[in-house]
């Protein structure tokens, strides 16, 4: 259970004790999601990211959601991918199907990887390609606002600079309007070569989570959550806001740590 919960302007802040009752909370919101999902419109899309993302999605591989969970019908995408091999260690890919994908029954069909045998441009387009097919034929659902697949949900990790998914600060594809993957040749975290969402996606999906933990980021989640201007330069993950979507942050404690939940306070 969370230490704290506050609702506001569409935002949602939850903040953990530890990262045990963070995953325990996480796992119920991502099987609660799915389940309406599902009955809603027949499949669970979800973008899934790197990162310290999947260890705290573990509980998903234990009872009861192992089992109570529709595997079946989730369809799994990356909401960000480094341009390696999927056998590579720094592969977001490799990370979800060991640490999640490969102790559940997913379709292996319907998870949907990025080509890593090109260039991080070429992956970019590939990956874009392929999701305007699932698009046509209805498997994602189509934002009314913006055009953009509306992904049932889309998982987000926080770097300590503000990053999310493959968008870092001060970054050109920050300011992407057409495309609906983008790639980049100069991540400032290795590997440089990476694949991302770009910021119209990330924003037109049904819901999007923000997924937190650790002392390194409490500034960035102090800047981010309580809207602290000037922010130079412009964090990325302040830039996720839903048009129409729900955002979840979900934060333990010691990334809390700098909040003065302000924002959150009516
Ligand atoms: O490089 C990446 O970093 C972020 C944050 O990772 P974390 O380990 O600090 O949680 C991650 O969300 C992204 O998918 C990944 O490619």
């Amino acid at each position: 259970m969370a230490l704290f919960g506050a609702k506001k302007d569409g935002r949602e802040l939850k903040i953990y004790e530890n990262t045990d009752e963070l995953s325990t909370d996480l796992a119920d919101y991502i099987a609660e999601l799915s389940e309406a999902s599902v009955k809603e419109h027949g499949v669970f899309a979800i973008a899934l990211s790197g990162g310290s993302l999947i260890s705290l999605m573990g509980k998903l591989c234990e009872a009861p959601y192992n089992k109570t969970v529709d595997w079946a019908k989730w369809y799994i995408f990356w909401a960000d991918e480094r341009v390696v091999a999927k056998n590579h260690a720094d592969s977001n890919y490799k990370l979800a199907k060991d640490g999640l994908l490969s102790k559940v029954p997913v379709v292996p069909s319907h998870v949907h990887s990025i080509n890593d045998t090109v260039s991080a441009e070429k992956a970019a387009e590939d990956y874009e390609f392929v999701i305007r097919q699932l698009v046509r034929t209805r498997v994602i659902n189509v934002s009314d606002i913006s055009d953009c697949p509306k992904f049932d949900l889309i998982l987000l990790g926080m770097g300590p600079d503000g990053h999310v998914a493959s968008l870092f600060p001060s970054h050109l594809v920050l300011d992407e309007k057409e495309e609906w993957v983008t790639f980049i040749t100069d991540s400032p975290k290795p590997p440089p070569e990476r694949i991302t969402f770009t910021l119209p996606v990330i924003n037109s999906a049904s819901n999007v989570a923000v997924v937190v933990t650790g002392g390194n980021k409490a500034d960035s989640v102090h800047l981010v959550i309580d809207d602290v201007e000037p922010d130079l330069p412009s964090l990325p993950a302040k830039l996720v806001q839903p048009t129409k979507g729900n955002l979840v942050w979900f934060v333990d404690k010691t990334a809390a740590s700098k909040l003065d939940g302000t924002k959150f306070s009516e």
